[in-house]
């Protein structure tokens, strides 16, 4: 009842280690009771006029030692279960978040910020860790060992029994009023953490524009305000904190005055019940009755745990609710065959087919491609024309298969995969990093020689020779070290380096000036010969240098052989 069943569920697939780390919770929680044993044996062995002699009194007092060195081993051996079961729990759920929120369609959904993902997939998997490794086996032990404990009392004094029972019930029942608070407050707290998160990734990203536009000043009082924003969440969160807690102290020092009282009244012979009033056992039940309440303040101590766990349980289960809810729609390409293994080249060039292609965002949305169909060969560049809006970059997508669309993309006479596809978009990522980790990162395999080539055949033969660290030179984040030319260029040899039957390109002149343009266009009609190259384009010299270009008008392709196309003049 103390454990959120969502999170609880999160730790179940590691129930084993959950079980035993509880177990070493509560052998840890239980030493104390024998150690109040030989305790309070070992004070009343002190008392004048006590039977025990210094022997006894010392063993006692030895035990007493004994139990805390057990106590520190018990320790150890927690802290190594809970770093196994947080690893595990970690891990399993960054891996179910990464899957839900980096699937292609939510990668293209604009309402959610990439800041709100990274936090969910970094600090909501954290958040979760002190929660199963911490908050839950405590609140575990609360629930076992209290009743034990409260049995064991009865059997000494019941009414002191009673009158601890009454205690812990308003120690752990009171805070839970506030829980409905405490949950609002969390929330709160949590989305502006999230929405500083966002801000402060997309400032990051955007610092270069930010400047350019001179807005910088402007965005730094945002950050500031969504700062002063999570202040205040923080706050008012740290007040019900203190409430809660002052709601379980009150329980707690009620119960320990009660026990003292009472204990004091039986073994002065006021009250009727209970065993007879021999010092040990009146120390025993003295010391007994504090312990009651030791789980509870162990999981007093794990609040923040608690705390983290519940605020980060909003974003998890919205980071993976919302992928559940989405309709299952069939795929552009279906599942890949293994038999038929992505990247190989037959001998006579590759044939691409997309068939009966149709696709649109929303139910009333416009159709963007309406039962589209087009044959493409190896052999000559295709460019996609079309007016802004027609749905150029949503034809890529599909062949990506990043969106559902009706109909199917045919690859040499099979459904393609996306592993069949490269693509160089006009913002294409380059990893902060040499050159040579970007080369790799797609085939990992290439030596100097394919590198260098590469580099050579898009155009960056000169400048490589130039930079002093070639192929080590390392390009700052976001490739604000190379220019706009330069990015593209490396953007292309990198999808050319990765080899695979199907090219797309996104502008891939837009950064070039005519020189290189041409250099460029030269350069993929010698690629297009090994495999199918098709490119947006926009501007009359990139339509020019296409062998064939495609008009995307009003949901159909329609193939159009320019009359300047090298072919053609
Ligand atoms: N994720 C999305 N959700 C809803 N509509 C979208 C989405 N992405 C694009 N659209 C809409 O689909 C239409 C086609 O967009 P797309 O980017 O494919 O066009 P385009 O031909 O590449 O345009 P341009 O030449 O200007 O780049 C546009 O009206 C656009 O607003």
């Amino acid at each position: 009842m103390l454990v959120n069943r969502r999170l609880m569920a999160l730790s179940l697939g590691h129930r084993r280690i959950l079980h035993a780390l509880t177990l070493v919770v509560c052998l840890g929680t239980a030493s104390y009771w024998v150690q109040a044993w030989f305790l309070a044996h070992a004070l009343a062995g002190l008392l004048p006029g006590q039977v025990h002699s210094g022997a006894q009194v010392a063993g006692s007092l030895l035990a007493v030692l004994g139990c805390g060195v057990a106590r520190a081993a018990l320790q150890q051996v927690q802290a190594s279960l809970a770093s196994a079961l947080g690893t595990a729990v970690r891990l399993e759920l960054r891996a179910t978040l990464a899957g839900a929120l980096l699937r292609p369609e939510r990668l293209r959904d604009n309402s959610e910020r990439s800041g709100a993902r990274r936090l969910a997939l970094s600090e909501g998997a954290d958040g979760v860790e002190p929660y199963v490794t911490a908050y839950i086996p405590h609140a575990l032990q609360l629930q076992i060992l209290c009743p034990i404990l409260l049995a064991g009392v009865a059997t000494l004094n019941p009414v002191l029994a009673a009158a601890l029972l009454a205690a812990v019930v308003v120690a752990v029942g009171a805070p839970r009023l506030w829980g409905r608070l405490l949950a609002r407050r969390s929330t709160t707290h949590w989305d502006s953490y999230e929405a500083l998160s966002a801000d402060f990734l997309e400032a990051l990203q955007g610092m270069r524009t930010l400047k350019i536009l001179d807005v910088v000043p402007r965005f730094r009082t945002r950050l500031d305000e969504r700062s002063q924003e999570l202040h205040r969440a923080t706050v008012a969160t740290m007040r019900v904190s203190l409430a809660d807690t002052a709601l379980a102290d009150l329980g707690i020092q009620a119960g320990l005055l009660a026990a003292a009282a009472l204990t004091a009244l039986h073994s002065l012979g006021a009250l009727p019940s209970g065993i007879g009033g021999e010092p040990s056992l009146t120390f025993f039940t003295l010391i007994l009755a504090s312990e009651v309440f030791r789980p509870l303040r162990d999981l007093a101590r794990q609040w923040h745990a608690g705390y983290l766990g519940i605020s980060a349980l909003g974003s998890i289960d919205a980071a993976i609710a919302s992928d559940s809810e989405k309709p299952a729609r069939a795929p552009a390409h279906p599942a890949p065959d293994p038999a038929n293994g992505a990247g190989e080249q037959p001998t006579d060039g590759h044939t691409l087919v997309l068939e009966e292609i149709s696709f649109r965002y929303g139910p009333t949305s416009p159709w963007l491609l309406n039962g589209a169909t087009i044959g493409l060969r190896s052999g000559g560049i295709t460019a996609v024309a079309g007016p802004s809006g027609a749905g150029k970059s949503t034809l890529f997508d599909i062949m990506l298969g990043f969106l559902p669309a009706g109909g199917q993309c045919l690859l040499d006479g099979r459904p393609m995969q996306p592993g069949d596809v490269s693509v160089v978009s006009q913002h294409s990522y380059l990893f902060p990093g040499t050159i040579r980790a970007n080369l790799a990162a797609v085939r990992p395999g290439a030596n100097e020689a394919d590198m260098r080539g590469v580099m050579a055949r898009a155009g960056l033969g000169a400048e490589l020779a130039a930079w002093p660290h070639g192929l080590d030179t390392v390009i700052a984040e976001a490739g604000h070290s190379l220019s706009g030319g330069q990015l593209q260029r490396l953007a292309i040899a990198r999808a050319i380096l990765a080899d695979r039957p199907v090219l797309l390109l996104d502008e891939p002149t837009s950064a070039l000036n005519p020189e290189l343009a041409g250099e460029l266009m030269d350069f993929l009609r010698a690629e297009a010969r090994y495999r199918i190259v098709v490119m947006i384009a926009h501007r009359t010299e990139a339509l020019e240098a296409a062998d064939t270009v495609l008009q995307l008008h009003e949901g159909t392709l329609r193939e159009t052989i320019p009359s300047t196309s090298p072919e053609t003049s």
